[in-house]
């Protein structure tokens, strides 16, 4: 049995001829289903951990699928949730968007689209060992918090689905979509970036489609675009929530009709690029404030990958500075050793900048102290300030936080002592916590904090 197969499934519909037919499919392909008629019946077995994955439909009598998904959540259960609709509107899809399901489905959906998007979620959940850093392009990471953004990127690289990157500035996004782009059939093409926000709004639509001689004033000569240059590669739109309304509007056409027109031309040209793009604005509520087009955002969230920030990836940290210690050190020298004091502040920093400010520490510190013990002393007095008082993994200091990430924080915290503790032992640890076994090891997984992961991490 392959370990997809011993993930239970349940289906909730009030249509009992929908319910056999799912089920029948599902377990068509040696996947464990069940379906049940009401939503009462299934919560309480929803929280106590019994199923790996939730499919739910959108219009059902007793609740409907948001009410539901509502108590699941209320219940204290992270089951990924799958809605499948024949009632779909722009407005419920943001509406499950923004309750987190795991995917959206409208009806008619086909088998196997059906099947591969059940597989894909289930996959996402299992447990994922960590024998050190991954290493991606030039994507690199140890921190069990990312192992679904790796496996989501192998998951995709052999589709041609648009990809939508979502992640706070300097976390990684565009070596995230240069990784995407390496795995996949279109890695000899060219990689095309644009960075949205860095161009004037009035030259941005000439740099994307390019313009025809004497398009404008200054247009001597034709100009070809971004999308042109990318040819049959990626084309990666960084920052794209910033783009303006107009050319939101320009963006979407070319998506639905595959052509699009160089400023000033009249003749259409088609885009093969395959795109990527990337923001780390809240698109859903730029959305719903009327900035952002509902119809653009869906189509450019075909597949929607999120990039946990720094201080969400701790094991990441050290690893990271070594890595830019060493590319930045100069030939002939060593790179400096960081002393186990000053890492314990570089962890408890909260590093606002991210990656890219690790960077730049890690290469100050490469050129000024080679060779050297690096101390406390030694790191830039606002990580000392601000790393002595900050404990980003306790929420009891962070009140400003949502409920819900402030219990993620403390769950995580919590079940990491309790694992170190009873050495990797989950049914001990379960006895302990005093939690059915079931749930105990979905929370674990949840949090990446496998056993193996675990006592790797902190070794
Ligand atoms: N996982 C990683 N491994 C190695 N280097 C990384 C990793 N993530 C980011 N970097 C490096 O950190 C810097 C910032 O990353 P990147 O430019 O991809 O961030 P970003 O999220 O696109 O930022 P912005 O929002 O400002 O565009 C880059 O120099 C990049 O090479």
């Amino acid at each position: 049995m392959s370990s997809l197969s011993q993930q239970k499934i349940l289906f909730i519909d009030d249509l009992p001829n929908l319910c056999e037919e799912m089920v029948t499919i599902l377990r068509s392909v040696d996947l464990d289903a069940e379906a049940m008629l009401s939503p009462h019946a299934a919560i309480p077995r929803i929280a106590r951990g019994e199923f790996a994955l939730v499919i739910t439909g959108l219009v059902i009598a007793e609740l409907n699928g948001f009410e539901i998904i509502q108590r699941i959540r209320g219940a204290g259960s992270r089951v990924p949730i799958i809605m499948v609709t024949g009632y779909g509107t722009e407005q419920s899809a943001i509406e499950a968007a923004r309750l987190g399901v795991a995917d959206y489905l409208t009806k008619p959906v086909a088998e196997a689209e059906l099947i591969a998007r059940v597989k894909r979620v289930l996959k996402q959940n299992l447990p994922q060992e960590s024998d050190g850093p991954r290493i991606l392009a030039r994507m690199i990471s140890a921190d069990p918090s990312m192992n679904s953004v790796f496996e989501k990127v192998k998951t995709i690289a052999s589709t041609e689905s648009r990809v939508l990157i979502l992640g706070e500035t300097g976390a990684g996004k565009q070596v995230l979509a240069h990784a995407i782009h390496d795995q996949s059939r279109r890695k000899k093409e060219p990689f095309v970036e644009v960075n949205c926000a860095a161009i004037p709004a009035n030259l941005l639509e000439s740099e994307l489609f390019g313009h025809e001689e004497g398009a404008f004033t200054g247009a001597s000569k034709r100009r070809i675009g971004r999308f042109e240059a990318a040819g049959k590669g990626t084309i990666f739109l960084d920052e794209i929530g910033e783009l303006s309304f107009d050319l939101q509007s320009k963006l979407l056409h070319v998506l639905d009709s595959g052509k699009f027109c160089r400023v000033g031309g009249n003749k259409d040209q088609v885009s093969q690029a395959r795109l990527v793009s990337a923001t780390n604005r809240d698109l859903i509520k730029e959305v719903e404030l009327g900035r952002f087009r509902a119809d653009l955002f869906y189509r450019l969230n075909v597949i929607c990958i999120e990039l946990p920030p720094l201080r969400e990836r701790p094991g990441d940290i050290s690893i990271l500075i070594q890595h830019f210690m060493e590319k930045f050190v100069a030939p002939s020298q060593k790179p400096p050793i960081i002393m186990p004091e000053a890492l314990s502040i570089l962890t408890r920093y909260s590093w606002p900048g991210n990656i890219r400010e690790l960077q730049n520490m890690a290469e100050q510190l490469a050129i000024m102290k080679a060779g050297e013990k690096i101390g406390v002393v030694d790191l830039p007095q606002r990580i000392i300030d601000k790393g002595t008082t900050e404990t980003q993994t306790s929420p009891f200091v962070a009140e400003s936080i949502p409920f819900r990430t402030a219990r993620d924080q403390f769950e995580k915290e919590y079940l990491g002592r309790l694992i170190m503790q009873v050495q990797g032992n989950l049914a001990e640890g379960a006895r302990i916590a005093e939690m059915d076994r079931a749930q105990f090891y979905r929370l674990v997984k949840k949090h990446g904090l496998t056993s193996s992961s675990h006592q790797n991490a902190n070794t």
